[in-house]
């Protein structure tokens, strides 16, 4: 890898909890193991950027009526990714691969679910917004950390309980909301929207799971992204 080649693009989604985080860590340590050079970009980039700041406000109920604007949350997320665009492309410059934790099937997940839509009318602008018009590049793989949302939330619950810092927020307090954010990330798999997706089950424990699952997934994408015959696949990983 390296070379003119920009670095592998992986967007790792999931629901509040569903350990997102923890599986791009494990990918970052599995892919350095490999010899690959990594970088990694967590969005909303609450500290770096005022979107994303002013959503993070927005999600604990400042700002008036923005929180309740299902476009208005959206587009702040958006506008984040947008001021990122440069960042994103010296990172895929530098890095063999660039593992960003939520990316713009965030926006179309959690978006369709607060209206109640699956792949509809949202996840089109979305796409139109994000794609089309603020050129955000489209990633090479994304990959869905599945669990049921009753076990995510209960690591919410208990995320909350250890660091007074992770209080639950609006989206994360709304079990209903989550229910059906998970039926939208199993519908956007399912399609493959946007770009490949691979969908692992991350109900195991346990770093030996973890290490597994991060090996399984690099083998996935990264194999595919080097074999481009092979195109798209929508494996399921299983762990
Ligand atoms: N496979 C797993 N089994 C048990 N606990 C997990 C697993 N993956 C993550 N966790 C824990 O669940 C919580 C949420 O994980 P995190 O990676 O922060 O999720 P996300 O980034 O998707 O919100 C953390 O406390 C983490 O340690
Ligand atoms: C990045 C992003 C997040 N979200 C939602 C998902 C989460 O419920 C919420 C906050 O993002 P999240 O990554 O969960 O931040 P944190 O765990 O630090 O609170 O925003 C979107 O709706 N669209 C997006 O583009």
């Amino acid at each position: 890898m390296g070379g003119e080649a920009a670095g592998v693009l992986v967007a790792v989604e999931g629901l509040d909890g569903a350990g997102k985080a923890t599986l791009v860590a494990a990918l970052r340590d599995a892919a350095t193991r490999r010899g690959a050079t990594v970088a990694t970009i967590a969005f909303p980039r609450y500290d770096d950027d005022v979107h994303a700041a002013l959503a993070g406000e927005a999600l604990r109920g400042e700002h008036g009526d923005t929180g309740t604007s299902v476009h208005a949350m959206a587009l702040l997320f958006a506008l984040d990714r947008r001021a990122a665009r440069d960042e994103l492309a010296a990172r895929r410059r530098d890095c063999d691969v660039v593992l960003v934790d939520r990316y713009v099937a965030s926006n179309a997940a959690y978006g369709s679910a607060r209206r109640h839509e699956t792949i509809g009318p949202f996840a089109a602008w979305v796409h139109a917004t994000e794609i089309d018009r603020f050129a955000l590049p489209v990633p090479d793989a994304q990959v869905l950390v599945r669990v049921p949302p009753e076990i995510a939330a209960q690591r919410v619950r208990d995320r909350a309980a250890a660091d007074a810092h992770r209080d639950p927020d609006a989206f994360e307090a709304d079990a209903e909301l989550q229910g059906r954010c998970a039926a939208v990330y199993d519908a956007l798999a399912r399609e493959q929207w946007l770009a490949p997706w691979w969908v692992t089950d991350n109900r195991q424990t346990g770093e030996q799971a973890l290490t597994r699952t991060a090996d399984d997934v690099l083998d996935a994408v990264l194999g595919a992204v080097s074999a481009p015959g092979s195109s798209v696949r929508s494996d399921s990983i299983e762990t």
